[in-house]
């Protein structure tokens, strides 16, 4: 039977947690968020470090499970699925982890091709094809043979890139997509993000702590401190904003909002524990 959408679903948002909550064991890291991706759209999650970033992207893509609330993905609830539906859905979810992470015993050819191969039974000839095509749109298609020790740090994410689409998928996830890149790469792979996003017509979850490239960009940004969204809106909208965090966050500033110290006792409590 042939599935038709609705026009109330394909209005609905792709991704769309609400009251979100998690503790990794008795230490609460999310505290009640609600986020949305529309389809089509590139959202950024900023945030200080540790605030839980890829915490959220690991609920998303059903690494982890919510401690309470609602993680959907194109209506479905991931922590509600079993095993093989889980798989299913993962299937349709490229994602780049922090630094690319490709094989490094691996050509950049066979990183391309490792998730075809893990979860199609295409034929070697497509495969190829579809290989040489993906690498071909990062501009990467003479470098196939190459491995991964023979790349800059940019091909390298740009490789990284190729594999995360390799499976067409509707929904991509990026970890610090441009975490050590020189400002010329970080300005290529904001706009790969941006062209692969719009070209496969796919939706894209990225965070990041670079919010000069993001707003280049993305078309929606949410800014996450202490557990909870503190801050949201289109790249226009976090220009002109007041909000002293976005503000902390536009101009790079140490001190604000987003506490410099991880939570810790007073320095005067601990120096004073060990006096007679
Ligand atoms: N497996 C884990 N077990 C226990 N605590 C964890 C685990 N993973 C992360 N944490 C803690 O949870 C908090 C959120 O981590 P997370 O990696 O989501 O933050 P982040 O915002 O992505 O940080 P960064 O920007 O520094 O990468 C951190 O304080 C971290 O120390």
């Amino acid at each position: 039977m042939e599935f038709v959408a609705t026009a109330a679903e394909r209005d609905a948002p792709l991704v769309s947690l609400r009251d979100v909550r998690f503790a990794y064991g008795e230490r609460p890291v999310l505290r009640g968020i609600d986020l949305s991706v529309h389809r089509g759209q590139v959202v950024a999650i900023m945030g200080g470090s540790g605030c839980g970033k890829t915490t959220l992207l690991r609920l998303i893509g059903g690494q982890l499970k919510a401690s309470a609330g609602t993680v959907e993905v194109d209506g479905r609830d991931v922590g509600g699925l079993g095993r093989a539906e889980l798989y299913a859905m993962r299937r349709r979810m490229g994602m780049l982890f922090q630094f690319g992470a490709l094989f490094t015993d691996m050509s950049v050819f066979d990183n391309v091709a490792f998730p075809l191969r893990e979860h199609t039974d295409l034929p070697p000839s497509m495969i190829s094809d579809l290989v040489l095509m993906k690498l071909q749109a990062v501009g990467l298609r003479g470098a196939a043979s190459l491995r991964p020790g023979e790349l800059s740090g940019g091909m390298a994410r740009r490789v990284a890139l190729a594999r995360a689409v390799a499976l067409d998928p509707m929904l991509i996830l990026y970890d610090e997509p441009f975490a050590g890149l020189d400002p010329i790469s970080l300005g290529i792979i904001g706009q790969l993000i941006r062209r692969l996003n719009d070209a496969l017509g796919a939706s894209s979850v990225m965070v990041t702590h670079d919010v000069h490239e993001s707003l280049e960009i993305v078309d929606y940004i949410y800014f996450v401190s202490e557990g909870r969204i503190v801050a949201q809106g289109t790249p226009g909208e976090i220009r002109a904003s007041a909000d002293p965090f976005v503000h902390q966050f536009v101009n790079a500033e140490a001190d604000g909002p987003v506490p410099f110290h991880y939570p810790a006792p007073s320095i005067g409590s601990l120096l004073g524990a060990g006096a007679a």
